[in-house]
Formats: structure tokens, C-alpha cells, sequence
């Protein structure tokens, strides 16, 4: 059976895509993440995964090699992950009471065919007092997540309702990309 290679050092990525029950190995791709911002959000997210999808198959020729690359998206201004906790609180304070879309795209890699694809989740957050956010980045969540929030934490409590992938907001669509690898000739 051909290797799955997850190339992400993300645990998040690493937990959701053991829901599809095949083994895998996990490869941290170091890749340089600047692009230019101007580009439409879902070009970015399957650029930059498709990038770190690359550079591991560079490694593990003639696997299955997933890459996955996620953002924030509010009012046409990209939220990665914060540097620090001022930059947190602004991002938090931002996305406060309005909707904002998360971006995760998506690369699959095998011999010569790379088969690439994004979802767009929008995710409304409650009204959120400076003390609501202070109490949040106090938790230390938000430093190494996009957007400075994980829904899947203590950063649930902030969210109102999303409309989209649940799982894509997290980092990977697992339902998606299931289909993605069954087309692509993984047998999963
Ligand atoms: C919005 C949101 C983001 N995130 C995370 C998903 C991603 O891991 C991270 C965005 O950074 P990415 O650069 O997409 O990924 P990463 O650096 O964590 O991992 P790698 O590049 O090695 O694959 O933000 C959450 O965990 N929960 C959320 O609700």
C-alpha cells in the first residue's frame, strides 16, 4: 500500500486526519510562508499548501502527501497567527460581534497529478468585552492559531455560529479530503 504523509507539524491536522483510520507518518514542512497578500484568500491557502505538499514529496516520492494551509479572513485583511498578546487582543477585538471567513486549502500529491482544493467557513463571534478577551489570550491559545482563536478550545465559547466545514476551521476538511484521496486512487 502506498504511504500517507501528512506534511504539517500541526497536532490539530495530525488528530483530525487519524479519523479516517489509515496510518500515516507526519513530516514538518519548513517552507517560506510569504505570498503576496493582494491575491484572493483561496489562492493563497492552496499556494502555500501545496508549497509545504511539495517539499515533502520531495522526501517520500511516490507517497499520497497531504499539505494544508489555513487563514483568517476579516474585511478583506488576512489574519495569520498573532506575535504577540497586543497583536492577539486586536485581532479578537476585531472579529468581536462580526463575521469573519476561514480559509483552509488543501494539496494532495501523488507521482506527477497534485490535486488541489479550499473551503471557506464563515464563523460569527459574540459581542466580546475587553475582559472576555483578556481572560481568552490569558488562556494562551490564540498564539499559535490563525485569527488568534481555535474553535476547538476554550475559543469555542467565543463563537456564535459558523456556516461551513467545522473541521476546515480547525485546519483540515477531513470529509473532503477523504473523497479527494479515494479519487486520487488511495485506497481509504
Ligand atoms: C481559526 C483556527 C485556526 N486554527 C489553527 C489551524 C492551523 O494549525 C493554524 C494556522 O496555521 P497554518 O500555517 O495553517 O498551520 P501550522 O503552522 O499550524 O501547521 P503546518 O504549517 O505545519 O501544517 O491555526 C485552529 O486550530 N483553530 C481555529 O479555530
Amino acid at each position: 500500500m502506498a504511504n500517507l504523509i501528512l506534511a504539517s507539524s500541526s497536532p490539530r491536522r495530525k488528530e483530525l486526519l487519524e479519523k479516517l483510520s489509515v496510518p500515516f507518518e507526519s513530516y514538518s514542512p519548513n517552507i517560506d510562508e510569504s505570498i503576496e497578500s493582494q491575491l484572493p484568500p483561496g489562492d493563497i491557502v492552496t499556494t502555500l499548501a501545496a508549497r509545504k505538499a511539495k517539499k515533502a514529496a520531495r522526501l517520500y516520492p511516490h507517497s499520497f502527501v497531504i499539505g494544508s494551509d489555513t487563514i483568517v479572513v476579516y474585511r478583506h485583511k488576512i489574519l495569520g497567527k498573532p506575535a504577540s498578546r497586543e497583536s492577539a487582543k486586536k485581532m479578537l477585538s476585531e472579529l468581536s460581534g462580526n463575521t469573519h471567513s476561514v480559509y483552509t486549502g488543501v494539496a494532495v500529491i501523488h507521482d506527477e497529478t497534485i490535486h488541489t482544493f479550499y473551503e471557506k467557513t464563515d464563523v460569527i463571534f459574540w459581542e466580546l468585552s475587553d475582559e472576555d478577551i483578556e481572560k481568552y489570550v490569558n488562556t494562551g491559545e490564540p498564539f499559535d492559531k490563525a485569527g488568534a482563536y481555535g474553535i476547538q478550545g476554550q475559543g469555542g465559547l467565543l463563537v456564535k455560529s459558523i456556516q461551513g466545514d467545522y473541521y476546515s476551521v480547525v485546519g483540515l476538511p477531513i470529509g473532503r479530503l477523504l473523497r479527494v484521496l479515494k479519487k486520487m486512487g488511495y485506497p481509504v
